[in-house]
């Protein structure tokens, strides 16, 4: 879908200004990251602070949104249609353990027993009861057996961590602390913290110490984390009330797209096909279908209209050119377009529409980094919505470098990130990956651009992060 020469949206500026900020100026014989300054704010063109949209030159797409409002569409957009539920997410399953990594948890986890269970040595030694010295018992205590019998006054027995803690015994003495004398009679050695005896409760850890069965351990909305599996055990679940990952297919357009081998005769590999689906996983995602789909509008509509995902993205056919398909097939099965171009660069054909009764379509540009755009724009707020995470914190850090703006449109520039400021990175074009591929987040270069030190808002990316996000599982 290359051919955007007959484009109804052909803008010539628009594209000039593209080709300026992401492709030519920057001079890749530079140190990498060393992004040419960018004009101070006050060398802005004008017209182009404030409100963007109040700026637009006139022959600017009328439809677009600015990007914050995109952002806001679409995590709303999944508070729409879901069975009246106004929180938005997906309707919560049971899950089993094994499968709630990075879940959100759809109940409170309230304790199914007391923790301990019982009362528990602490430590290898002797449960003992009353001063010693103690006479030893023949048997001895492990962990996981049943109930042992009562000590009497001045007994012993052998007990190993974890045990359950005779009825009557009155402390645990540590293996280090004791020592039997020639008639097999325990004593408290010097090296005991309280030389020659035992605190009472010494190194036993009472039932329920940690919580009493009914006791709330975790908040509804918790991040199923490697922590909060273990917790869920020890508490005695065996599945999560948590809500499900979005359901998510994948279709790939393009004639032009190889699966393997090298570029030939105007064929390209398909970037989008290897890169989307583990991102969206880390998005939260389950991604249940990738599809190559040609350049043919049949094939599209019949794609979409089969799908019983709660997502669709497609990738490419988002603009005018003769075979940009989206639009049409959009048109076709009446899908009421939400988002239809966003101020962004890269990535501004994206658009977000709702397909069915409880399904998005998440329209990503062919351009590999304008896809990431749309995915970072468009389908993280949608998806994180429906999985009900947590968005992330908002933070900025000062850029080690200026940042050329666009005159009208927020940029989201690849940075690596370093001693707390963000360098852009060079290879940050539309149709680039390079950049992005070094890259440890997006910057928010808001319109008219960043100067060196100005402090902006930043994407991670969820590997960088190291949050649960980076389970690509
Ligand atoms: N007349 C206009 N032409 C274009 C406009 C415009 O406003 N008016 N916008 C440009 C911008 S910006 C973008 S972004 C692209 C978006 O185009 P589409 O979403 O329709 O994508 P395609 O035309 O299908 O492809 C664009 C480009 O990306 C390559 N591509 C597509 N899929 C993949 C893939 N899976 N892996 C790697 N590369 C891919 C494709 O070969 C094209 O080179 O439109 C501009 N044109
Ligand atoms: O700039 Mo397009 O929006 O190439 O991505």
């Amino acid at each position: 879908m290359t051919a955007h020469a007959t484009g109804a949206d052909t803008d010539a500026d628009d594209l000039d200004v593209e080709e300026a900020l992401a492709l030519v100026k920057e001079d890749p014989g530079r140190t990498p990251g060393a992004h040419p300054s960018g004009p101070a704010r006050g060398d802005r063109p004008s017209g182009a602070e404030g409100s963007p949209g109040a700026h637009r030159p006139p022959h600017h797409r009328h439809h677009a949104v600015v990007w914050p409002e995109a952002r806001a569409i679409a995590e709303r957009a999944a508070r729409h249609g879901r069975g009246g539920s106004r929180a938005g997410y997906l309707t919560p399953v049971a899950v089993p353990l094994t499968s709630a990594l990075g879940l959100t948890l759809a109940a409170p986890l309230m304790a199914l027993t007391d923790l301990p269970s019982f009362d528990t040595s602490a430590m290898d030694g002797w449960a003992v009861s009353g001063p010693g010295p103690w006479h030893v018992r023949d048997e001895g205590v492990l962990a996981g057996h049943a109930e042992h019998a009562p000590l009497t006054d001045g007994e012993a027995v052998r007990i190993a961590t974890g045990a359950r803690i005779p009825p009557d015994t009155t402390a645990v003495l540590r293996s280090e602390h004791g020592r039997t004398d020639d008639k097999g009679r325990l004593h408290a050695t010097a090296a005991a913290e309280v030389p020659h005896t035992v605190a009472h409760g010494q190194d036993i850890r009472p039932r329920g110490q940690e919580c009493r069965s009914g006791d709330q351990l975790l908040p509804v909305g918790t991040l199923v984390t490697p922590a909060v599996l273990g917790m869920a055990a020890a508490a005695g679940y065996d599945t999560l009330s948590a809500v499900p990952r979005p359901r998510v297919d994948v279709f790939v357009l393009g004639d032009e797209l190889l699966s393997e081998g090298l570029p030939h005769g105007g064929l390209i590999r398909d970037a989008l096909g290897p890169m989307l689906p583990p991102w969206l996983r880390a998005l939260g995602a389950e991604v249940t279908a990738v599809r190559r789909v040609g350049d043919d509008e049949d094939a599209l509509y019949e794609a979409l209209a089969a799908s019983g995902a709660d997502v669709v993205v497609t990738t490419g056919g988002t603009a005018a050119g003769p075979v940009d398909h989206v639009h049409p097939t959009l048109r076709r099965i009446g899908a009421e377009l939400l988002v239809d171009g966003v101020q962004v660069r890269p990535g501004h054909p994206m658009l977000l529409a709702r397909t069915k009764e409880n399904q998005h379509l998440v329209g990503l540009p062919g351009n590999p980094l304008a896809a990431v755009s749309g995915l970072l724009t468009l389908a993280e707020p949608l998806l994180r919505t429906l999985a009900a995470r947590p968005a992330q914190e908002p933070y900025t850090l000062p850029l080690r470098d200026g940042v050329q703006g666009h005159p009208y449109d927020t940029r989201l520039v690849p940075v690596s990130l370093r001693d707390d400021r963000a360098l852009p990175l060079l290879y940050n074009g539309p149709a680039m990956l390079r950049g992005i591929a070094a890259a440890d987040a997006l910057a928010v270069v808001p319109p008219g651009g960043a100067r060196p030190g100005e402090e902006t808002e930043l994407l991670d990316l969820p590997w960088a992060s190291g949050g649960i996000g980076v389970c690509f599982t």
